[in-house]
């Protein structure tokens, strides 16, 4: 049983072929993150995260990245604190990714960009009942996102590596269970930006609160060659297209402050 978090998402038309016009669109993500013109807020509070890796159920490819997705039924898996006033239920992870190692990330660091981007995705379950309800509201959604560069092979993501081979093509989904998807987050987490923005594929709905950590963690060449190894299309497809550059061009600022947990 596919959670909710993503079913809704599945069938939306493919993200780069980008929308006309987004209903205000004042808010959109991703951006690139001018530190200079970040804002240290010394009010906000470390980030409080808190998952159960029995919540994990399965990866699944859904034609855009492949996700894997958590038991969000209950509050076994959450985050709270930081820039947020509620809590949040872990739905589901997944990456954005380039076709070398250029680039690949949604966000940028003063036009950094790095080879990927991991996306944490929660709801907020103090508000709302069910990840489709949130998603479309102004402070349904938290998604934290970590930026992955190419080093030493990173043994936690190895089980995940391992599993994708089963999810090459849209569609296709396999049981995948007891992952702690804390071992994919840096050492230190306090270190953040944050700001108002959206989900970076459709519906695009501004509901995201997104909190990108500082430090990013290291994956080896090979690691992210299997990411690179995946299709968006499906086995009865003719023509198959490897999923590389999966990430959305990026958005205006439009007078959004991002802020800083650090000086
Ligand atoms: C819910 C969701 C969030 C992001 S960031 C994404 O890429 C897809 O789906
Ligand atoms: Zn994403």
């Amino acid at each position: 049983n596919l959670s909710a978090c993503s079913s809704k998402l599945a069938f939306m038309h493919p993200m780069w072929q980008e929308p006309l016009a987004i209903p205000g669109g004042d808010r959109q993500s991703p951006i690139d993150i001018v530190v200079r013109k970040s804002v240290f807020d010394p009010q906000l509070r470390p980030l409080k995260v808190q998952y159960d890796p029995r919540t994990c159920q399965q990866i699944w490819n859904n034609g855009y990245s492949f996700l894997v997705e958590y038991d969000d039924t209950t509050d076994k898996s959450t985050v709270k604190g930081g820039p947020l006033e509620d809590q949040f239920r872990l739905c589901q992870f997944h990456f954005h990714w380039g076709e070398n190692n250029a680039w690949g990330s949604e966000h940028s660091i003063d036009r950094r960009l790095f080879p990927a981007e991991l996306h944490l995705v929660h709801w907020n379950s103090d508000k709302y009942s069910l990840f489709e309800e949130a998603v479309i509201e102004e402070n349904g959604l938290a998604v934290i996102a970590v930026f992955l560069k190419i080093g030493k092979r990173h043994e936690g993501l190895q089980k995940l590596v391992d599993a994708l081979p089963a999810v090459r093509h849209k569609d296709s989904l396999v049981e995948f269970t007891k992952f702690d998807p804390s071992c994919l987050l840096p050492e230190n987490i306090d270190d953040y930006w944050t700001y108002a923005g959206s989900l970076t594929t459709p519906p695009l709905t501004e509901a995201v609160t997104w909190i990108v950590m500082k430090r990013h963690i290291e994956v080896s060449h090979d690691q992210l060659a299997v990411f690179r190894s995946l299709l968006f299309t499906s086995a009865e497809e003719q023509v198959q297209r490897s999923m590389v550059n999966n990430f959305r061009v990026q958005q205006a600022v439009k007078g959004r402050t991002v802020r800083s947990s650090f000086t």
